[in-house]
């Protein structure tokens, strides 16, 4: 799994979201840093491909998106930075809904991911009756669901307690194995303790990419 991004723009009306970025990303876990509004949400749905760019290029595997949509997005997980489950309907439910759309034949893949985040004894209670940090947590299960090679993750331990990030992080680390997460934070600590590569976008532009050791050298005091 390898992704190469060049000349990426894109605006929304007169405010500039991304500007010039040019990255390329090998199987690994990366996260990706910068402060309010500078491009990283953005940058995420470029890559899943539910934001058209402006200008510039992306590739999958070699291949430019627009000519492998459907097995980038077959092979792709993407958690949003909102979530809204219908009331309803429990985190079970949903799970096995997009497992049938997703084509997983593999049994155990529901249970197995809601025992790994923490969920069993709130598998079957409707959405309505969960807490913020439970319904993130389903958020991180359908990402995590049918194991995508690329797994795209906004803010991936907003809302979530010590024990939950712990879980997540669990998760993640047993099913990087050959894959690329990119993940954006504002949390350093969680950086430090999950991954040995960073991005940091300012104002649309990439301001640092490399090493999360050399982040401090590049630049003082990051904190976003
Ligand atoms: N749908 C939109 N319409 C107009 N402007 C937008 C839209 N989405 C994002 N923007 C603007 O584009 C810029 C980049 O936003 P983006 O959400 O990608 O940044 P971000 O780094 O993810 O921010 P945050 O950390 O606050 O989530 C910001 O200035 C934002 O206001």
């Amino acid at each position: 799994m390898e992704l190469r991004i060049r000349e990426l723009s894109k605006s929304y009306g007169t405010q500039v979201a991304l500007r010039n970025v040019n990255l390329d990303f090998q199987p690994g876990t990366i996260a990706l840093l910068g402060p309010n509004g500078s491009g990283k949400t953005t940058l995420l749905r470029c890559l899943a491909s539910l934001t058209r760019p402006d200008h510039g290029q992306l590739w999958f595997d070699g291949i430019p998106y627009r000519r492998n949509l459907k097995l980038l997005r077959s092979q792709c997980g993407y958690l949003p930075q909102e979530l809204d489950f219908p009331h309803n309907l429990t985190p079970r439910q949903l799970l096995e809904y997009l497992g049938t759309l997703k084509n997983i034949s593999e049994s155990g893949q529901v249970d197995y991911l809601l025992s790994a985040l923490g969920l069993k004894s709130v598998a079957d209670r409707p959405f309505g009756r969960l807490s913020g940090g439970q319904i993130r947590l389903t958020g991180i299960a359908q990402a995590f669901l049918g194991k995508p090679s690329l797994l795209l993750l906004d803010e991936l331990t907003r809302g979530l307690d010590v024990e939950e990030r712990e879980r997540v992080f669990a998760l993640a680390r047993k099913s990087s194995s050959g894959r690329l997460i990119v993940f954006s934070t504002h949390d350093p600590p969680d950086v430090e303790r999950f991954t040995e590569q960073a991005i940091v976008l300012q104002q649309g532009r990439v301001i640092f990419s490399g090493k999360t050791e050399d982040l401090h050298h590049h630049i003082p005091g990051y904190h976003f």
